[in-house]
């Protein structure tokens, strides 16, 4: 059989980040936002603070009324946060206040309550009031009409209380990309299943909906099919039935008499087969299927498919959810080295110990891509260059952390 050229694993990466499109835009509720990127600018429909209110509890008064300790004014009453009244202040005289209450008319101070008596007739003050202590001013954080978050955003957290406060109830996003997954092979059964002899659990489909979980997508289905090309379109049709903006597939997709995948799209225009110079993940495939739904082929060893789905398939979905594709690369020292294969770059699996000067990798079990137990004990991918045949104690690397969103 004729050898095929092996692709560098980052043009590859390249080719498929550059063949998706970002998904369209659609509205989403603030409180589901989440993990999503702003399609849009976003400017405020109100001013922050909405109106000049208090930040302690307290009395509202005129500074020039409470010039030195120990004045006593009149308390004309009570104004609680909510309370909707527009409440004048007559010179002379306090208004007992909440904290986030509105300020009333003609009151320039707040005295909170520790410096007074806590009268609710008369009050005595302990000091002299501040013109403009403790009053938060109507637009002192954001000004109605101003940008409050660019398009591009990816809201967290700490976007939601100014999205909701300034006015907006949904925001335009760029939707996180549903992903089907679909292992094939007659040996699998599934998690719980008896086995028989020569058949396994299947492994990939559950560690691929917990990948696509933890790089912040989500799940549309997750199925199983068996080893002939009819099988692998027929799950494809279930998936775009799901409505998957993605596809992935593990297995049949190497050299063997019963490979699916090639069975199934080899030949045509949908899927192309490519063979990638990297250990793990060298036989790949990638295409669209109905004209815009990328479909990822991973190899089927467990290791393999876990190594491509974090350095080829999470920065193309990343690009789908409008998000930069960028890896986010840590540095580490290496402890004890290892040897690595002939010209293929190594997605090496580490365990990382950190240390007052910084992370330090040692090999976690063998490079077998069958290696699951191994595989559990990682706590990062080191990419180890193509021209790299050894990897000595000291060396400064690149890793991946699995802990993370892989950026
Ligand atoms: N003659 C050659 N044989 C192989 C080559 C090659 O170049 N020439 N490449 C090897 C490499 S590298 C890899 S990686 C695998 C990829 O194989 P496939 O993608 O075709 O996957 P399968 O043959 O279906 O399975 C491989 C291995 O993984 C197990 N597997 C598959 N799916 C699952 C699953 N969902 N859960 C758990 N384990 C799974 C399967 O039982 C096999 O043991 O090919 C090499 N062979
Ligand atoms: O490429 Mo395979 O993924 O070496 O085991």
């Amino acid at each position: 059989m004729a050898a095929t050229r092996l692709l560098p694993p980052q043009d590859y990466a390249d080719r498929l980040v550059g063949a998706v499109h970002r998904l369209p835009s659609t509205p989403i509720a603030i409180g589901d936002a989440h993990g999503r990127v702003l399609a849009e600018d976003v400017t405020a429909r109100y001013s922050l603070p909405g109106f000049d209110n208090s930040a302690m509890d307290g009395y509202a008064v005129r500074a020039a009324d409470v010039p030195a300790p120990g004045t006593t004014l009149p308390v004309a009453g009570v104004i609680p946060a909510g309370d909707t009244r527009q409440v004048r202040l007559e010179p002379g005289t306090a208004w007992q206040i909440m904290t986030g209450a509105a300020v009333p008319d003609g009151a320039d101070a707040i005295v909170q309550v520790e410096h007074t008596d806590g009268g609710t007739e008369q009050v005595r003050f302990e000091v002299a009031a501040v013109a403009g202590r403790s009053i938060r001013a109507a637009g002192g954080d954001v000004q109605a009409g101003a940008l409050v978050l660019p398009a591009g955003t990816r809201i967290g957290a700490r976007h939601v209380p100014v999205l909701a406060a300034s006015g907006r109830a949904e925001v335009p996003v760029v939707p996180l990309p549903k992903v089907a997954l679909i292992s094939t092979g007659d040996e699998l059964r599934s998690p719980g299943e008896e086995l028989d002899h020569g058949q396994i659990i299947d492994t990939n489909g559950p560690m691929l909906a917990a990948l696509v979980r933890q790089a912040g997508f989500e799940v549309a289905r997750v199925d199983r099919c068996g080893d002939t090309g009819d099988a692998v379109r027929d799950a494809v049709d279930a998936a775009l039935a799901a409505g998957a903006d993605a596809i992935i597939t593990s297995g049949g997709v190497s050299a063997g008499a019963f490979e699916p995948l090639k069975a199934a799209f080899e030949g045509g225009t949908e899927v192309e087969f490519s063979k990638i110079a990297m250990q793990p993940g060298k036989p790949q495939g990638f295409g669209f299927v109905r004209t815009d739904v990328p479909l990822f082929a991973l190899p089927g060893n467990p290791v393999s498919s876990l190594v491509s789905f974090v350095v080829f398939v999470a920065p193309a979905l990343r690009v789908m959810a409008g998000r930069s594709p960028q890896i986010g690369w840590m540095t580490a020292t290496v402890a004890d080295g290892w040897r690595t294969p002939d010209e293929r770059t190594q997605l090496a699996r580490v365990r990382l110990e950190h240390r007052g000067d910084g992370h330090f990798a040692t090999a976690s079990g063998g490079p077998g891509s069958h290696l699951m137990g191994g595989l559990s004990t990682a706590d990062g991918l080191a990419w180890i260059d193509a021209e790299v045949d050894e990897v000595r104690a000291g060396d400064r690397i690149r890793i991946i952390g699995l802990d993370g969103e892989f950026v």
